[in-house]
């Protein structure tokens, strides 16, 4: 290193002891005075960001409050009513957590759930998690057929003591309602009732809400409806699954609640989530030119890519700005971990298209307990140091530019801090290019698109029902006057021919134009 890279080091250094966190932005080639051009766009945001938590329609598209803040600092929210249901709800969740734990009837948890009500309990399961956990944890986070079948086969024999956790905000997402569907199944084949098993977590009054209700399943937990599911791990969506699994929820959110103290604070320097923010646009030009590839050094901490990937690019992934113009705005995000990802697409990283910038997070604190030595002198934790180091080095030294995120320890406290530090990041990040970062628009075109396809299923089917001798995807879409859905069509008998169902098979292969279908049987 370089000793004006240390005087750079020193200079730009964000930290704070409390939660014995670091952001070094050393490595960030922003230019002299970047931070001074940057500085009244950086006010405006931090005003945005104080109407947001004061309860404004930040998300106007929806006509929505945005209220993930609260969840961890209830004071803060705009009504008294708002702040005493949220305190009540936390006691709720603790109080039903104990109680699961401390009666030892179950053993596992199925979560099922998509999106923001999965990736949030599935990053801080995996961050968190102990051998000894009291509750061990599985997801269902797809429609996959396969997938159901190979995590409700580990759950075999099992289903006696397991508890159900159905998370959909909406209450009527496909992919979670299925994978409830199967679950009941599941119970229903082994003779177990299903909603003695069940809890729902969902806004109050949705689809979900109401079965549950009707049937009634053991417990229910609302969702509010001002908390997006991106933003939801510290709502009921995370915390019953994380109570249940054994971690300290009131430290998880007591670190989210101590980063928003942080990161609310108006002088940029001294506030990361404003510096990350800033860095952000630095890389990215403020048009998401370069992606974020995220390398946490950290077994645990794998899943915080993905997770980051939902916040961000669900986030700031728009087509327009706020004032309608077309901006087509976002930041790519992928990564995995290290030093792993070292003798995979490091490679590319250091010597290919420098179309990126990293963002290392280390912990420095490498186990509960002692080290041997692998080397005279040296751990297995030198090593993971000596590799984040490293390659640091290596990519700055050929142009590219980093961020490095430091915390001293992974608890339930630090985690939180993460979170709520990125939460923000993006916040302001969105002020700065002026676009509503709490709607997905994007999203609806392809559930729309998917409903659709799934409506042409039936009238294939008819289609071909009505001949013997069999017909092609393009005879079968002349026939329903839909010859602009052939591809489609063909799609769809091709699933049914591959899967024997409804009796659809190829009676003779080859090309699409070619392959003919029939009904047999
Ligand atoms: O919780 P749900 O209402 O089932 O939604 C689950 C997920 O699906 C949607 O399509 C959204 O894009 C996600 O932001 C959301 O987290």
């Amino acid at each position: 290193m370089t000793a004006s890279l240390w005087n750079r080091y020193c200079t730009y250094l964000v930290s704070d002891a409390d939660l014995g966190l670091t952001l070094d932005i050393s490595r960030m080639r922003f230019p002299d005075g970047f931070f001074e051009t940057m500085e009244p766009a950086m006010q405006q945001a931090f005003a945005a960001m104080a109407q947001l938590e004061q309860g404004a329609i930040a998300n106007p598209d929806e006509n929505r409050m945005v209220g993930h803040y609260w969840l961890r600092t209830p004071e803060l929210a705009p009504t008294a009513e708002i702040a005493q249901s949220l305190k009540s709800g936390v006691d709720a969740i603790v109080a039903f957590a104990h109680k699961v734990i401390a009666e030892k009837k179950f053993r596992h948890i199925l979560h099922i759930g998509i999106g923001g009500s999965a990736l949030g309990p599935q990053f801080v399961a995996q961050a968190l998690g102990e051998a000894n956990q009291p509750l061990s944890i599985s997801f269902l986070d797809n429609t996959d057929p396969d997938g159901f079948d190979r995590v409700l086969a580990e759950l075999n024999g099992k289903l006696h003591e397991t508890l159900v956790t159905v998370v959909s905000k909406s209450g009527s997402t496909p992919e979670p309602s299925n994978a409830m569907l199967e679950a009941k199944a599941a119970f229903q084949m082994a003779g177990i009732p299903f909603a003695a098993h069940a809890v729902a977590i969902t806004m109050p009054g949705s689809k979900l809400d109401q079965l549950a209700i009707a049937e009634k399943w053991l417990a229910r937990f609302p969702m509010q409806d001002w908390v997006g599911g991106r933003t939801s791990v510290m709502s009921a969506v995370g915390l019953v699954p994380a109570a249940l699994v054994g971690i300290d929820v009131r430290a998880f959110l007591e670190g989210a609640a101590a980063m928003d103290r942080l990161t609310r604070q108006t002088t940029t320097r001294q506030n990361p989530a404003a510096v990350l923010a800033l860095m952000w646009y630095f890389a990215g030009d403020g048009k998401g030119s370069k992606d974020m590839v995220i390398l946490p050094y950290k077994d645990r901490l794998a899943l915080f890519s993905k997770y980051l990937q939902q916040l961000v690019m669900e986030s700031l992934g728009k087509e327009l700005d706020r004032t309608g113009a077309v901006v087509n705005q976002g930041i790519a995000v992928y990564g995995n971990k290290g030093s792993t990802d070292q003798h995979a697409y490091i490679q590319q990283l250091r010597d290919g298209v420098a179309n990126f910038f990293a963002t290392f997070i280390q912990v420095r604190k490498d186990r509960a307990g002692l080290s041997i030595a692998v080397e005279p002198g040296i751990t297995s934790g030198d090593y993971l140091l000596g590799f984040l180091l490293g390659t640091r080095q290596a990519l700055y030294e050929n142009g590219r530019d980093s961020i490095t995120i430091a915390i001293d320890e992974l608890t339930p406290r630090t985690l939180g801090a993460l979170i709520a530090l990125y939460e923000r990041a993006v916040g302001l990040y969105a002020e700065l290019v002026n676009i509503n970062a709490y709607h997905q628009p994007g999203v609806e075109a392809g559930k729309k698109a998917a409903s659709a396809i799934l409506g042409l299923k039936a009238k294939v089917l008819s289609a071909l029902r009505q001949t013997t001798g069999g017909l092609t995807a393009e005879a079968v879409a002349n026939q329903l006057g839909l010859s602009q859905e052939v591809e489609t069509i063909y799609q769809i008998l091709d699933h049914f021919a591959v899967n024997h169902a409804s009796g659809v098979v190829r009676i003779q292969g080859g090309d699409p134009l070619s392959t003919l279908f029939a009904v047999r049987g």
